[in-house]
C-alpha cells in the first residue's frame, strides 16, 4: 500500500461519524440503494441499516463506484428490530416523511446521536415506522412534483448534518470503534490479504500507523507467505 492511501484511509476514518447512521426502509432500487451508501460515504457514516421487507437485494457496484466497501449495511426483515436496534444506541430516530406534522429538516439538531429513516419509494415509510420514530422530518417543496427522490432526499439531509456537525467541530477526531478501524484498515490497505484471509478463515492482523502488517510467524505460515516477500505481493 503506498503512505498516500494509508494516509487517505486514515482521514476518512477519523472523520467517520459513528452516531450517525441512515436506516432505507424497504427502498429497493438498487440504483437509489447504491447512491445512498455513496452519499454516506462521503459524509462520514460508516454504518447504515436496511430493513428488507420482502427481498433480500444486495448493495453492489454502479453509482456507489465501490463506497459499499467503506460502508458497513446491517439488514433486517422488521422496522421494530431495525428501529429499536438504533433506539439502544441512544440515537433520536427521524423518518422523513411527507405529512403535515413533519417539522422542517432544518430545525432539527443533528449533533445529537441520529438514525434517519427513508422510506420505500412508491409508499414511502411505513405506518409503524412512523410510529416508532420521535419526529417526522420533511424537506420543504414548493414546485409541482411531491416528492424528491430518495437518494436525493438523503443527501440533502446528511449535508446538512455534515454542516451542523462541521461546525460544532465533530470531524477529525477518530470516534470510529477500534475494532472497525483495524479491520477498514486491512481491508482498505491490503484487499488481497483480506481476501486470501476470508477465504482462509484466518483473522486479520493488527496494521500499525504506517499501514504495515503485524503479524505473527504463524500466520505468515498459515498464508503460505514469508513477511519478507509480501510486499512483492500486497497491492
Ligand atoms: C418518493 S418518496 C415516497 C413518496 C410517497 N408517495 C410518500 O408519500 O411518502 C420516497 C422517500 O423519499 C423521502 N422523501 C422524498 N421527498 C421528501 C421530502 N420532501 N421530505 C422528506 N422526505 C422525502 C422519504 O423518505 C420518502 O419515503
Amino acid at each position: 500500500m503506498t503512505p498516500e492511501r494509508h494516509q487517505r484511509i486514515l482521514s476518512m476514518l477519523n472523520n467517520r461519524q459513528p452516531d450517525l447512521t441512515v436506516c432505507m426502509e424497504g427502498v429497493h432500487k438498487a440504483h437509489n440503494l447504491a447512491a445512498v451508501v455513496r452519499t454516506c460515504d462521503a459524509i462520514g457514516v460508516s454504518e447504515v441499516h436496511a430493513v428488507w421487507k420482502n427481498e433480500q437485494m444486495r448493495v453492489s457496484g454502479g453509482i456507489a463506484t465501490g463506497s459499499q466497501n467503506w460502508v458497513d449495511v446491517h439488514n433486517y426483515t422488521s422496522t421494530k428490530e431495525a428501529i429499536s436496534v438504533l433506539k439502544e444506541k441512544n440515537m433520536q430516530v427521524l423518518v422523513t416523511n411527507l405529512s403535515e406534522k413533519a417539522v422542517d429538516f432544518r430545525e432539527i439538531d443533528y449533533t445529537k446521536p441520529t438514525a434517519i429513516i427513508l422510506g420505500q419509494e412508491k409508499f414511502g415509510a411505513s405506518k409503524e415506522a412512523l410510529e416508532l420514530a420521535d419526529q417526522d422530518i420533511i424537506i420543504p417543496m414548493i414546485g409541482m412534483v411531491q416528492s424528491l427522490n430518495v437518494s436525493v432526499a438523503n443527501a440533502v439531509v446528511l449535508y446538512e448534518a455534515q454542516r451542523q456537525r462541521e461546525a460544532a467541530g465533530m470531524y477529525g477526531k477518530p470516534t470510529i470503534d477500534e475494532e472497525v478501524r483495524q479491520r477498514m484498515l486491512f481491508e482498505g490497505g491490503h484487499p488481497i490479504f483480506a481476501k486470501v484471509c476470508k477465504t482462509k478463515g484466518l483473522p486479520y492482523p493488527h496494521i500499525d500507523e504506517e499501514g504495515e502488517i503485524i503479524a505473527s510467524k504463524d500466520w505468515w505460515n498459515k498464508m503460505q507467505m514469508s513477511q519478507e516477500n509480501w510486499q512483492d505481493i500486497d497491492d
